[in-house]
């Protein structure tokens, strides 16, 4: 059976935070209180508001809701904006976190006002830090869904959101909707000895990547990854287990599976779907390890980069390289 460490946290502090996040998202006026007292991550058109740091580094801007009260007041716009706040948690520090889209008022007039920049998501995903980038991903894919969700897509009529954000109902026929994902399984293909590895014609030059695809209507994980393989490389999966999993905000919101998979060593021809993937090759562990070590830079790019530490697709082929090590 899969044991999966979380950490070692002060249970009763987690366990608290979690049910006050809970209370919020059942209690309107609740709530509309924790609004008030709440830290807040401006977006403009779905893009975060990032500031510099003394140490050249990028962090997501955390402000309070009278600093965003008086960046409304200044820049005149109506202060009902901020019931538009969607709750995305609640800090260590048990302060309630929100983040509201601002893509109504002028772009640059509230940069200046806050000092800080709105960067687009891709690219700010991969300036912050691995707790923060989660975070303000989790962010802009509540506020995509609250901007298209508006109508219900079984009556037609408007919805109305709850004060977190955490639902929508239809103000004719009480229907409920709830914010989704999309399960896409990614999964790092071994015959024990090298890696399958493909790029997708979009990819960065020179980047390959665990394969990835959708999950069908009615597929276990399992069955997903083992007609993904198929599909995309033409090969046939023997066994299959599960590392970890990870929100993935691009091109909407994934909710990506990893896991580890091998093939007979005796099977290991590639049947490439070009409609699919530019190129799939298998590579050897020297040459991942090789690939790991190569930092990002301008000009021409390595024979072969790997997806940035954020993704899970970084962490599949770390984890792959460490068991070939301890295995060789
Ligand atoms: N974190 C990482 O390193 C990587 C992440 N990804 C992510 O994995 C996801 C899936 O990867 P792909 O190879 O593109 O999937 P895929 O192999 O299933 O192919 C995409 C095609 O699947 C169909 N499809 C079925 N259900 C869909 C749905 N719910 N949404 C969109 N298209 C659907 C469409 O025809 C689309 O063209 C994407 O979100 C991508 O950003 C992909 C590779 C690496
Ligand atoms: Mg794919």
């Amino acid at each position: 059976m899969l044991k999966v460490l979380l950490s070692t946290r002060k249970c009763s502090s987690f366990v608290s935070r979690m049910r006050y996040v809970d209370r919020l998202k059942q209690d309107d006026d609740a709530c509309s209180a924790a609004l008030q007292t709440g830290r807040m991550f401006l977006f403009h058109r779905l893009n975060p508001l990032l500031q510099n740091t003394e140490r050249g580094t990028f962090r997501p801007a955390t402000l309070t809701c009278s600093d965003v009260q008086s960046v409304l007041e200044n820049l005149g716009a109506d202060g009902s904006l901020l019931k538009e706040s969607v709750l995305i948690g609640c800090s260590e520090q048990n302060q309630a976190e929100f983040c509201l889209d601002v893509g109504r008022l002028d772009q640059a007039a509230v940069e200046e006002m806050v000092t800080g920049s709105f960067v687009d998501l891709r690219k700010s995903f991969f300036l912050l830090s691995g707790a923060e980038a989660p975070l303000v991903a989790k962010g802009q894919a509540l506020l995509r869904w609250h901007q298209t969700s508006g109508f219900s897509s079984a009556t037609g009529q408007p919805t109305r959101r709850n004060q977190a954000g955490s639902q929508r109902v239809c103000s004719s026929s009480g229907i409920i909707s709830y914010p989704t994902m999309c399960p896409v399984v990614i999964v790092l293909v071994s015959d024990g000895t090298r890696c399958v590895l493909g790029r997708q014609a979009a990819f960065p030059r020179g980047m390959y990547s665990a394969l990835a695809g959708f999950c069908d209507m009615g597929e276990s994980l399992e069955e997903a990854l083992c007609r993904e393989v198929a599909e995309e490389v033409g090969l046939e999966v023997l066994s299959v287990s599960y590392s970890s999993s990870q929100h993935w905000p691009f091109p909407h919101s994934s909710f990506m599976l990893g896991c580890h998979a091998s093939v007979s060593p005796a099977h290991t021809q590639l049947i490439v779907d070009r409609s699919e993937l530019e190129d799939a090759r298998w590579f050897s562990l020297q040459e991942v390890m090789s690939a790991l070590q190569v930092k990002p830079r301008r000009g021409d790019p390595p024979p072969l980069w790997l997806p940035p530490k954020h993704a899970i697709a970084h962490r599949l082929i770390t984890e792959w390289t460490q068991l070939m090590q301890t295995v060789s």
